[in-house]
Parts: structure tokens; C-alpha cells; sequence
């Protein structure tokens, strides 16, 4: 994989230039992305353009090039959703995500592959880990372009586990940040209480360079890791969904956390946290039926049948019904901040297990859902394998606002699970 950090300072020493990495780049995509399909669109063209700007190099992302998934609205390349009721469409404006990549001197080579909507209709990306195998959704292009070379950076969504889930598929980090850390204006929008916009990238620091140059935060953590940190291990009232492999993988960090100096503790979560769990499917629905309302009405015979059950399913939840999930999460957010008094991360399961086989599926956000309804800092950290070899991902979830402290915790497991 391209190790975003150290690209960008190889960028800014001069000993490599932008133009060559997005060379590079280009090359490994037309060589890998045929059998694994993670793009929707290119342009190599116009990211050789923008690397050709003098002083690039000095920029916050030094030239980077990332890829944009496919509900984040470009001006110079198609944005289609993932649905062909989209095909072609160029939207007038960049998203303002899309404009802080461009600002902080990111090249935008191409649009990656989302599932229709972002919801859960597989698209037709390949794990690059396995190619028989789902890389996950919905950021199923995101995952899969970090975890095959062909991009050191993208950025992706998550509604209910489509950050986390497919960067545990493809063995790459994802980073779903504080809930608005970065603006989701001119993203497609699936449940405006949910909708968060992230970032993929090979390794914990690499993530938080691209979200310290997006956001201009103090995030770039470099080498640094957290101090004998305290670790909550949470496995959830749904641990009976998790396989045997992603318990394994929880096992192996919490003694490698443990040999590295960390305080782990196993408990259970307060059944107030535990109710955000249902509450977060009634948000979605009540929100997903008004925001693609306008599709659901005058295109229904043009939705895939999952996302057509899903939202006449889904007009069914009452307004009492959702401003009493709202009264549920507000709750549970409240009791997660006492929870953080204790510990400095928690620590679950990143998905039920290594990606499934074939593609008929990207998965079950049960291990994601709950985190995004908090809007907790989330990432998966890579390190874990299943007995095929298949990568297994585990979960750090931060404190509401602390992403610095949760990427230093993160980062800490990550060199953990690596010595
Ligand atoms: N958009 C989403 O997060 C849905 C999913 O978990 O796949």
C-alpha cells in the first residue's frame, strides 16, 4: 500500500514529485483496477494538470492523490450515487470536502465505487485481498483502491458501518471521525442525523495527515502513540454475532495491548448505551425515506430491489417513533461521556468477520451502527488475520470530540499488534 505520511514528505523534499506519484498511481490502476472494479470514474488527465502546479509540494496534502467516493459531489467528474438514475450527472459544485482537498493541495484522479446510495445493494468491486471475496460497503471502491495500491488516500462514508466495516475487509485503516469533523454539504445525503464523512488510508498516522490537512485540526500525529492508555474491551450485547476469528482478533489486541503497557479492562456497556443500538435503525429509516424521497416516488421500478423493500418498509416509522430513537441516542451520548472518565478508549469488534466469500452481501454494520449513532471517533486497525489469511479488523472508538487522543490510541494499538 502508498503510506500517505511519508509520501508527503518525499513530496516536499523534492525527491519525488507530483507528477511521478500520480504516474505511479495511474499505472497501478490501470493494471489492478480491471479485475477489481474501484473505480466509477477517472480523471489522471486533470489530477497530471493540477500536478504540474508550481509549489504543490508545499501544500498541507503536498499532491496527494486521493480518490472521492461516489456520493460526494465533483464539478469535473460525473457523481452518480451508485444508481443509474445518475448516470452522467455533474453536479454544478464541488462538495465542500471535495473543495478542502483541493485547497489543502490534494489531486482528485477519480471517483471510487459506492453501493447504490450508500446503502446496501453490493456494487461490483472486488476485495483486493481476495477477489472472491466483497471488500464491503458502502465506501466499497474507497477500501478497495487504499488496500491495493492504487491510491495512498480516499475518502468514504458511513451511515451505519461503511467506513469501519470495509477498511476491516480490505486490512486497511478507516478513520469515521466526530460526528461533522468534516462538512458532509454536497454529499448525497442518506440520514442527516448520521451521514459522516471519512477517510481511508494504509496505516493510523497516515489518516490522521489527511484529516489534520483537510481540517487544519491537530491531528497529524507523526510517530507518536498513547501512554499505557485504558482500555475499555467491549464486545456488546450483539458479541454473539461477532465469528470466531473477530474474537480471535479481539483476544490478540488485548494481549498485545496488554504486553505493550496498556490498563485493559473487559466490561459491559450500561444498558442506556445499549438501547442506541435500536434506536439507530428507526433514525435511518424515518430520515432515508425523506431524503431519497424524490427517487422512492417518481423512480421506484429503478431501485434495486433491496433499497425499494427497505424504504416502503421504512415510511412506517412514526415522528413519535423517531423523536423518541432521538431521545434514546441523546441518552446514551450522555452516559458514553461518563464512561470516558475511566477509560481512554474503548475497544470492540470492526465487523462481524474477515469478508465473506462472493458478493451478495457487504456485510453487517452491527459492530458500526451504535458508534456512528454516538459519533464517536471510530477506526479500524489492521494487524489481525483469519485463519485463511483474510485481514480482521478491531475497533477503537473515542471520546465525542478527542480525535487526537483517539488516532494516539489507535496508533498505539496499531504498533502493538505490529511488534
Ligand atoms: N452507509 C452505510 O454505512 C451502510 C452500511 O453499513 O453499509
Amino acid at each position: 500500500m502508498l503510506l500517505a505520511r511519508d509520501l508527503a514528505l518525499e513530496l516536499l523534499s523534492g525527491r519525488l514529485s507530483p507528477i511521478d506519484l500520480v504516474a505511479r498511481c495511474a499505472e497501478t490502476i490501470a493494471a489492478r483496477d480491471p479485475e477489481i472494479g474501484a473505480f466509477a470514474a477517472l480523471d489522471i488527465a486533470g489530477a497530471e494538470a493540477a500536478a504540474a502546479v508550481p509549489g504543490l509540494a508545499a501544500a498541507p496534502l503536498a499532491g496527494l492523490p486521493l480518490a472521492i467516493k461516489d456520493v460526494i459531489d465533483t464539478r469535473d467528474l460525473p457523481t452518480q450515487y451508485g444508481s443509474d438514475l445518475y448516470a452522467g450527472h455533474r453536479p454544478a459544485a464541488d462538495a465542500a470536502v471535495v473543495r478542502q482537498v483541493k485547497r489543502a493541495g490534494g489531486l482528485v484522479i477519480g471517483k471510487s465505487v459506492t453501493t447504490e446510495f450508500a446503502f446496501m445493494q453490493p456494487a461490483g468491486t472486488r476485495n483486493p485481498r481476495r477477489l472472491t471475496h466483497t471488500p464491503g460497503g458502502s465506501s466499497s471502491g474507497s477500501a478497495a483502491a487504499v488496500a491495493a495500491g492504487m491510491v495512498p488516500l480516499a475518502l468514504g462514508t458511513q451511515t451505519g458501518g461503511s467506513v469501519i466495516r470495509p477498511a476491516a475487509f480490505c486490512g486497511v485503516t478507516g478513520y469515521k471521525p466526530t460526528f461533522r469533523t468534516l462538512p458532509t454539504v454536497g454529499m448525497k445525503t442518506f440520514s442527516w442525523h448520521l451521514d459522516t464523512l471519512g477517510l481511508f488510508g494504509a496505516r493510523v498516522c497516515d489518516v490522521g495527515f489527511a484529516a489534520a490537512a483537510l481540517t487544519g485540526r491537530d491531528l497529524d500525529i507523526g510517530d507518536a502513540v498513547a501512554q499505557a492508555p485504558r482500555i475499555a474491551v467491549v464486545r456488546t450485547a450483539r458479541a454473539h454475532l461477532a465469528e470466531p476469528a473477530s474474537h480471535a482478533a479481539l483476544d490478540a489486541a488485548i494481549a498485545a495491548a496488554t504486553r505493550a503497557g496498556a490498563v485493559v479492562r473487559e466490561i459491559a456497556l450500561p444498558d442506556e448505551i445499549e438501547a442506541a443500538d435500536a434506536a439507530h435503525p428507526v433514525i435511518q429509516d424515518f430520515e432515508g425515506n425523506l431524503a431519497l424521497a424524490d427517487e422512492f416516488d417518481l423512480h421506484r421500478d429503478r431501485l434495486s430491489a433491496v433499497l425499494a423493500a427497505y424504504l416502503t418498509r421504512a415510511a412506517a416509522v412514526t415522528p413519535d417513533a423517531y423523536d423518541e430513537a432521538r431521545r434514546t441516542a441523546k441518552r446514551a451520548r450522555q452516559r458514553l461521556g461518563d464512561l470516558f472518565a475511566d477509560y481512554d478508549m474503548l475497544l470492540t469488534f470492526s465487523a462481524p468477520g474477515a469478508a465473506p466469500a462472493g458478493f451478495e452481501t457487504t456485510g453487517s454494520p452491527a459492530f458500526n451502527r451504535l458508534w456512528t449513532l454516538m459519533g464517536t471517533p471510530c477506526l479500524n486497525v489492521t494487524g489481525c488475520a483469519d485463519a485463511q489469511g483474510l485481514p480482521v479488523g478491531v475497533q477503537i472508538v473515542g471520546r465525542f470530540g478527542r480525535d487526537r487522543a483517539a488516532l494516539l490510541s489507535a496508533a498505539f494499538l496499531e504498533r502493538a499488534l505490529a511488534n
